[in-house]
């Protein structure tokens, strides 16, 4: 007599159960890992970790010391929360600790394994890493400047004409910014385009966020259908929907080379003339094009938009800054030009970075068995630094702790000094490729909004300052801040003047 079909939970609850009993033939003694909390039998610690979870991370760091060891989904996670132990892996053993944690919704089917952020160490990496680098590296984004220095104007601009939408104001001179680089042009005036591409952003943001897809963590239900995974069927149709999108993109910059049409200096023009060289094919430029936006835009928005809720919270280093503009420019724009004169506003945007980073951690894996301080480390360990843990002193807003001697010394001041002193941008060869175009236009955008605009809190009917909450924030892997009130009020009305004409005389 044939046996019935199993439904497709009695298959979930054998996978789990033939799963359970493989790892605890596998197991090997608790001691020789790092130290960490006890878990449960087969679930390890996969229910322990809040969706925000970096006030969990750093409390066991303060319980258990600075490598900790954790169990979630089956995979075995290092918590690193003192940036010694984050430079001994991440940085000097780079060589093992570079991959990514296995990615089976995102990685696998969503983004086909092309999606750079994503994507495991190996050849393809390296390909997509030299070409950010190249278009990235601090010689080649003075280039950039003019489109920064526009971007900013416009920034103002818009925060003086639409008042009320200063969320939306900052994710655009983001979201443009990026756009203008990665492919040649503005963005549509009915912002369709842009629209499109962060809700894709959006749509990642949220795939990637641990504990979303149960397949990640259980890698064995990867073996059913279709039929009984439909998750996979969404996967795959959102891929379409990303690459039909990315790749519309990716392709107008090349019908415009081809057609003679102006030879847009974007990072997809480059790509393009050089795809035989880097050897990179059509899928692969569609996804690294898409990664520069999702990768730059969000980040770069969230760090000015953490610098407005520091700026309610924490008044008085707000207005130490706006003292040493008005004393360097007055009612002429800050410029690039103006860098080395401000470094009260250089340490600014370095406490910005330290005090809220908008990626509070970024896993990495071990692609080898290690032992490391006496522990071992297995092959395919998830290394999770906790960038946000490791910055934290959430009630002093300080600047003047980066106010070292060599940041008084104005020729001692650079751009790249803005990514010293914290970990924002990561670790090791998994870097943040973008770090110095960012850092440089967070700096702009600050400087901007502070010599333009008073920021004030929006009161309530009591006439209460309301302020923002810091722990109204998404979770998982970004920290993106729920939106709060603040009224951003012009300082003077030779300034707005000034705001208006250079946003006449914008030219690119
Ligand atoms: C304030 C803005 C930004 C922040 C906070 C930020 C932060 C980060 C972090 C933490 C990582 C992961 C590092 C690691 O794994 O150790 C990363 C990766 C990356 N970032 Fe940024 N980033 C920003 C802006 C940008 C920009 C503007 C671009 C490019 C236009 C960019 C491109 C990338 C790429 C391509 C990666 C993937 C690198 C890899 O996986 O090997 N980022 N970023």
């Amino acid at each position: 007599m044939a046996s019935p079909a199993l439904s497709p939970l009695e298959v979930i609850v054998a996978a789990l159960i033939v799963l359970g009993v493989v790892k605890s033939f596998l197991h090997r003694k608790r001691s020789q890992y790092h130290p960490g909390p006890p878990g449960l039998p087969l679930v390890g610690n996969t229910f322990q970790v809040p969706p925000k979870s970096w006030n969990y991370f750093k409390s066991l760091g303060l319980k258990y010391g600075p490598v900790v060891h954790i169990s979630v989904g089956g995979d075995n996670v290092l918590l690193l929360s003192r940036a010694l132990e984050a430079n001994e892996l991440l940085d000097k053993r780079s060589a093992i600790y570079s991959s990514r944690p296995r990615s089976i919704y995102a990685g696998k089917y969503q983004s086909q394994g092309k999606r750079t952020v994503i994507m495991p160490y190996g050849p393809t990496l390296r390909r997509h890493r030299a070409i950010f680098q190249q278009l990235l590296q601090t010689k080649s984004i003075g280039a950039y400047e003019i489109y920064q220095d526009a971007g900013s104007v416009k920034l103002l601009h818009d925060i003086l004409t639409q008042p009320d939408d200063t969320f939306m104001n900052v994710h655009r001179f983001s979201a443009s910014l990026i756009f203008q680089l990665t492919y040649g042009r503005r963005l549509e005036g009915d912002d369709k385009d842009l629209k499109a591409v962060l809700r894709v952003l959006e749509n990642f943001v949220r795939e990637i966020t641990p504990g979303s897809h149960l397949v990640d963590a259980l890698p064995i239900l990867d073996i059913l259908p279709d039929l009984l995974a439909p998750w996979r069927v969404k996967a795959l149709k959102a891929h379409e929907e990303e690459m039909k999108l990315y790749f519309r993109l990716a392709k107008e910059v090349k019908t415009k080379m081809d057609t003679g049409g102006s030879n847009a200096e974007c990072f997809l023009a480059h790509i393009w003339e050089e795809q035989e060289k880097l050897d990179i094919d059509e899928k692969e430029i569609a996804y690294v094009g898409g990664t520069a936006f999702e990768a730059g835009t969000g980040t770069t928005a969230d760090s000015i938009l953490w610098f407005l809720a520091a700026a309610l919270l924490f008044p008085d280093p707000i207005h130490r800054a706006q003292q040493e503009i008005d004393a360097i420019v007055g009612d002429r724009m800050p410029t690039f030009a103006d860098f080395k004169d401000m470094p009260y506003c250089a340490a600014l945007v370095k406490e910005i970075f330290r005090w809220c980073p908008s990626i509070p951690g970024m896993p990495h894996a071990s692609d080898r068995d290690d032992n490391f301080q006496g522990y071992r480390v297995d092959k395919g360990t998830v290394i999770m630094p906790n960038i946000w843990g490791m910055h934290h002193d959430e009630e002093k807003f300080d600047p003047s702790r980066y106010l070292c001697s060599e940041n008084s010394d104005p020729e001692a001041l650079s751009f790249e000094g803005l990514v010293d002193g914290h970990y924002l941008f990561g670790f090791g060869r998994r870097i943040c490729p973008g770090r110095y175009l960012a850092s440089k236009s967070v700096w702009l955008a600050v400087t901007r909004i502070l010599w333009a605009f008073s920021i004030l809190p929006v009161v309530d009917i009591d006439g209460k300052p309301i302020l923002p909450d810091m722990s109204k924030c998404s979770g998982g892997v970004t920290n993106t801040p729920d939106e709060f009130p603040v009224r951003l009020v012009c300082r003077s009305e030779e300034r707005a003047n000034t705001v208006r004409q250079a946003t006449e005389n914008i030219i690119y």
